[in-house]
């Protein structure tokens, strides 16, 4: 009885099939060590529109001076900053400068729906165009928050209130998913050149010590509850809108209170986060 020789091409044709099943069945035990990062790897797909509002400012091009600013931390959790110096005095002019002549009626989100409602928000808006000293904007209130992975600016808006302008207690966040969501706001004031119009928070406290007098309307009896923010031109507030589980924090319900004489001008920076997004080549 002769024996088989012994053959190479079966012991090569048995490896290769097994690599072959083993990449089939998605590489098992190789996995968890060669995973790559679990964002900023595919584009998830989100609503045109709102894939329309989110921006980054372009480093390669973008030359912002150094901008310095005082920070007041007035609540750890959730997180409230009170920012002195926000703006420069020529970045509040250009803002104001660049809103003219796109000035229109502001909207509030009824279930879901855009309408107005001048019972709850009185006041007008502008979306600003993104030149050089908005991006450098845009980029500051980044550099603030740390940069945080998956995290956008959402377009510029400036918000103008006449005589009894004003927005009525709102939170600035919806719902939170996984995917997304309004992380934080920083309420900016440009032009303060009227009486009321400060931005009331009724669940924040007041704090003790009455430097915060230079930032707050500190006459307890005309005040309504809780603190309210005098509205001063370059300054602004800045919250996180969630916790860590991703609930909005009921704290930070706030009103722009009315404007009784002369006229108001803030701008809105909100930051969006927006899991695995990639901004358009622009
Ligand atoms: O104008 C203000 O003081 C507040 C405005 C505001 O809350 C908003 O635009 O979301
Ligand atoms: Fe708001």
């Amino acid at each position: 009885m002769s024996e088989k020789p012994f053959r190479w091409r079966t012991v090569l044709e048995v490896a290769v099939i097994s690599f072959v099943i083993y990449i089939v069945l998605g590489a098992p035990g190789l996995k968890s060590s060669v995973q790559s990062e679990p964002s900023n790897e595919q584009d998830v797909p989100i609503a045109r529109a709102r894939a329309e509002s989110l921006v980054y400012p372009d480093y390669k091009d973008l030359q912002c001076a150094k901008h310095g600013v005082e920070m007041h931390v007035f609540s750890a959790e959730p997180l409230v900053i009170y920012i002195d110096g926000f703006l420069s005095g020529e970045e509040i002019q250009h803002l104001i400068d660049i809103s003219e002549g796109k000035w229109q009626k502001s909207t509030v989100f009824n279930a879901g729906v855009e309408t107005t409602d001048e019972a709850v928000r009185k006041s007008e808006k502008a979306l600003i165009p993104r030149d050089e000293v908005v991006q450098c904007i845009e980029q500051r209130a980044l550099s603030i928050q740390g940069w945080p992975r998956d995290t956008f600016i959402e377009r510029l808006w400036t918000q103008r209130y006449k005589v009894s302008g004003h927005y009525s207690f709102h939170y600035d966040w919806s719902t939170a998913t996984k995917e997304a969501m309004r992380v934080s706001t920083f309420m900016v004031y440009l032009k303060a050149d009227c009486e009321g119009g400060g931005t009331n928070f009724p669940r924040l406290q007041m704090p003790n010590d009455p430097k915060w007098c230079e930032y707050l309307e500190c006459e307890h009896e005309s005040t309504p509850d809780g603190v309210t923010f005098r509205a001063m031109p370059g300054n602004a507030v800045f919250w996180m809108n969630f916790d860590a589980e991703r609930r909005g924090y009921k704290e930070v319900i706030h009103a722009g209170m009315p404007v009784t004489k002369g006229e108001k001008i803030g701008l809105n920076v909100w930051s969006w986060y927006q899991k695995g997004h990639q901004m358009a080549p622009s």
